[in-house]
């Protein structure tokens, strides 16, 4: 069989290179469809074939819509349109849309993924009167590319998580829930709205970690976290502070609201035991709570505040909540 180069432009020759053409389409591995202007199929290569089920003798002369009636039919029409009137390319990807076609994945390396992705090209062709009558749509499986994008997406997602968790309590850790307690800093001062910041410590955990082991106090200290997400509102960001010590935003609430909040929660703790190797070991915490000043320069300033709150409340004998500024209760 000759190449194509070497065929002359006498007709048999002609019908030759059009035979060669036919067949480096019908195995080219991407889908490829021609369209006329009504969207009826022109061309439906092998790809398409394989991939739909329809062979090319039944695909031909019929309307891509009546073939496919699950096809978005509006946006493709849209599309197709802009492509004729434009006479230039267009491009869909997975990204806007994952598929045009629902196709099964065959790749034996994308097992997971049982659809497949695709990006389309739309491209117009010209007759020898330069007007464009005819549009090839160009279909890639890129389910490869897609599924692998995705994979590491969710492996990045899942590592910001880990990096912002404390591994034993599932709350914050210090490094993201400081981040957080930056940002409603500066968003409640911008604002001038209320916000209060929780401070609470663990009574005695030395003494607790040394009669009990210190396998029963991080069981103490995974109980107070589980109660702190119970309790605190979705509004609210609990976070593991420092060893025993936690703290809780709460955005767009006042000193009295957090210490009724504050008080509900020490009381929990205080009548909730720690389940441990049998026993059932009793917990206190201090808390120490302090509205957001105006005249407070960084967050550092508020964390001091709540602070000296919760000093008061250990100095005056512990399991109690304090109030910046108020006296110890
Ligand atoms: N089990 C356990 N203990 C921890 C952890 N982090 C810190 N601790 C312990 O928490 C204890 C804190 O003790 P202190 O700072 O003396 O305070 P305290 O005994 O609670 O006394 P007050 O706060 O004054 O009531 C230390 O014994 C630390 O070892 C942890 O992750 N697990």
């Amino acid at each position: 069989m000759p190449d194509i180069d070497s065929i002359t432009d006498n007709p048999a020759d002609g019908m030759q290179r059009l035979h060669l053409i036919m067949q480096l389409l019908q195995t080219l591995d991407n889908g490829l469809i021609l369209l006329d202007r009504d969207h009826n199929i022109q061309l439906w290569n092998s790809f398409m074939e394989n991939h739909s089920g329809i062979s090319t003798s039944d695909a031909r002369n019929r309307n891509l819509f009546e073939l496919f009636p699950d096809l978005p039919q509006a946006w493709l029409k849209r599309k197709i349109e802009s492509v004729f009137k434009l006479q230039s390319r267009t491009f869909c990807t997975w990204e806007e849309h994952p598929r045009l076609f629902n196709f099964k994945s065959t790749r034996p390396m994308t097992g997971h993924s049982a659809k497949m992705y695709q990006n389309i090209t739309f491209i117009p062709l010209h007759g020898l009167d330069k007007t464009v009558n005819q549009v090839c749509l160009l279909v890639y499986d890129v389910t490869e590319i897609a599924t692998r994008k995705k994979e590491l997406e969710s492996a990045n997602e899942s590592l910001r998580l880990v990096s912002r968790t404390d591994g034993l309590t599932k709350l914050y850790n210090r490094a993201y829930w400081e981040e957080c307690l930056k940002l409603e800093f500066q968003r409640s001062q911008r604002s001038g709205r209320p916000a209060s910041l929780i401070l609470l410590d663990i009574d005695h955990f030395k003494t607790f970690n040394d009669t009990h082991g210190h396998q029963a106090g991080d069981q103490a200290l995974r109980m107070v976290g589980q109660l702190l997400q119970k309790f605190r509102r979705a509004t609210d960001t609990a976070g593991r502070y420092g060893g025993e010590e936690f703290g809780i935003i709460l955005p767009e609430t006042t000193v009295e609201q957090a210490k009724i909040f504050a008080e509900r929660l020490r009381l929990k703790i205080a009548t909730s035991d720690v389940i441990w190797d049998g026993e059932s070991l009793a917990l206190s915490i201090s808390i120490g709570i302090s509205a957001l000043q105006a005249d407070m320069n960084t967050h550092q300033d508020w964390i001091e505040a709540s602070d000296n709150a919760l000093y008061q409340s250990k100095a005056a004998g512990r399991n109690r909540v304090s109030v910046a500024g108020d006296s110890a209760e």
